[in-house]
């Protein structure tokens, strides 16, 4: 078999249903660990926005706010989407507003500017299982495509070494201009499927965010592997992942 994957429902050498051809890989927090660098930042961001526009009894920004509400969605999404949480709707803004200023584009400027900043001082390292993962799938001969809905996509597929394995990419960018619907919608997956010139009946998804999982269910998608970085294994279950995973490295044979 040119895929070099054993016959049976779910093969042993990259842990995925023999009839998988494309897989697309969500990137932070899948393929790099700079989920926690984007956790950091929207904190700051927001407790900052909160002391200045909420009551002093508001509650801090929490891990459970940022799982909910921000991670996997693109920025304006995360802004509009935490902040309607807490009962606060802001005017949209223009794209370049000041970072201090109390717009959508306001707050995703402050928080991108903090981003930026403290992916220049920590590095982007990829997750070793996943990289190992990442040299599997391309030996097997699928098609591997990037699916995130960060803007600075490029800049980390690049920084971690990692933009040699990608076929085809969705970041922020892409979305924002083919006007695709964030996750938890399922476009931008169908979006890297069809640019991989794959359907979501023969692709597999791995995504470590709710949000991503469910856009993956939603799309149709044959197998979504949920990766557990966040210790909400059921969670990812319930949104629709059909297999939950530590690290990426548990999907291959090890024999
Ligand atoms: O602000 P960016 O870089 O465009 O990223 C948008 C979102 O991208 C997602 O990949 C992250 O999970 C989110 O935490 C992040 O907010």
């Amino acid at each position: 078999m040119p895929t070099g994957r054993r016959a049976g429902s779910v093969g042993p050498v990259i842990g995925l249903p023999d009839d998988v051809t494309a897989c697309l890989f969500d990137l932070d927090g899948v393929l790099t660990s700079t989920a926690a660098l984007h956790e950091i930042a929207w904190k700051q961001t927001f407790d900052e926005f909160l002391a200045a526009h909420a009551g002093p009894d508001e509650p801090e920004f929490s891990e459970r706010d940022y799982t909910a509400y921000v991670d996997g969605r693109p920025r304006a999404d995360g802004v509009r989407t935490f902040l309607a949480s807490r009962g606060i709707t802001l005017p949209e803004g223009l794209p370049n507003d000041d970072p201090e200023d109390p717009t959508v584009n306001g707050v995703g400027n402050r928080k991108n500017g903090l981003v930026l900043k403290i992916i220049e001082e920590r590095g982007v390292q990829p997750f070793p299982g996943s990289v190992a993962y990442l040299e599997a799938a391309h030996q097997a001969g699928l098609a591997i495509g990037v699916v995130t809905s960060s803007a600075n996509g490029a800049r980390v597929l690049d920084a971690a070494g990692l933009t040699r394995f990608v076929q085809a990419r969705i970041d922020g960018l892409t979305i924002g201009e083919r006007k695709l619907r964030g996750k938890p919608a399922p476009d931008s997956f169908l979006a890297g499927a069809a640019d991989l010139g794959a359907t979501p009946a023969t692709t597999a998804v791995f995504e470590d965010a709710l949000a991503g999982v469910k856009a993956g269910h939603d799309g149709g998608f044959r197998f979504v592997v949920g990766v557990n970085r966040a210790d909400q294994a059921e969670e990812l279950r319930a949104n629709g992942a059909d297999i939950v995973v530590l690290d990426l490295a548990e999907l291959l044979d090890e024999s």
